[in-house]
């Protein structure tokens, strides 16, 4: 059937995905999730287990579930991830995302603890990158300067969900589709899943660049 072919094939993807960004160092232990949109299963995504070991991850470690509520569509199926409810707003949001991919890349994850820490006042603070020819890589309308938001890193996962859809509800197209959550990580999202990899590449490395020119900047300036 059809169907089964689009959900095996988008299971490999997304074990292979997951032991490739482990691989880099970026889904270390059990860190990091990845989902997808299943076309031919509407309102339907395939999300990957709570808890497995991201290096060692087969198809097998995926659970699908309904993007209206994050429950697995089969009552024997393993817990999805612990941040199923990040995962399913974003695809709540963007008709267009077909799949999200997260991950604790150590660049994002401390400019987003960083930006947290020294912007005590935005709700949502901004890391804001400007210049730089890899902000391309977002597919952004303007890539003269873009503006990722960080969120903070509730307990409860559902509530860090709920913010991301107050955030992005109503905001004009043309913002970068990755964010970060402090003291925790970076998400991207595009329409399929190497998109949404690419993303975070480009997010981890502006991040990793940003922090080697501040690295930079303090050697000038000491006398
Ligand atoms: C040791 S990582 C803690 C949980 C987390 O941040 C993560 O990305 C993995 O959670 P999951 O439930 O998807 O395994
Ligand atoms: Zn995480």
């Amino acid at each position: 059937m059809i169907t089964n072919v689009d959900h095996d094939v988008a299971a490999r993807s997304l074990a292979e995905t997951a032991r490739e960004l482990y691989a880099r160092g970026w889904m270390e232990g059990t860190a990091g999730n990845l989902s997808t949109r299943l076309p031919n299963e509407a309102g339907h995504a395939l999300i990957t287990a709570s808890g497995r070991g991201k290096g060692r991850l087969t198809a097998a470690d995926t659970v699908e579930v309904r993007i209206a509520t994050g429950a697995p569509v089969r009552p024997d199926a393993p817990r999805p991830s612990a941040e199923t409810a990040i995962h399913m707003a974003l695809l709540r949001l963007f008709g267009d995302c077909g799949a999200v991919v997260h991950a604790h890349p150590p660049y994002a994850t401390i400019a987003a603890a960083h930006a947290w820490e020294s912007d005590t006042e935005a709700e949502i603070p901004l890391i804001r990158f400007r210049d730089f020819e890899l902000i391309k890589g977002f597919g952004v309308r303007d890539p003269a300067e873009v503006a990722v938001p960080v969120f903070p890193n509730w307990p409860r996962v559902a509530r860090i969900g709920e913010d991301i859809e107050t955030h992005f509800t109503g905001l004009t197209p043309g913002f970068p589709t990755v964010l970060l959550i402090a003291h925790h990580g970076a998400t991207a999202w595009g329409p399929d899943l190497d998109s949404a990899r690419d993303r975070l590449e480009c997010l981890e490395a502006l991040c990793r660049l940003r922090y080697l020119n501040s690295v930079a900047t303090t050697i000038q300036e000491t006398p």
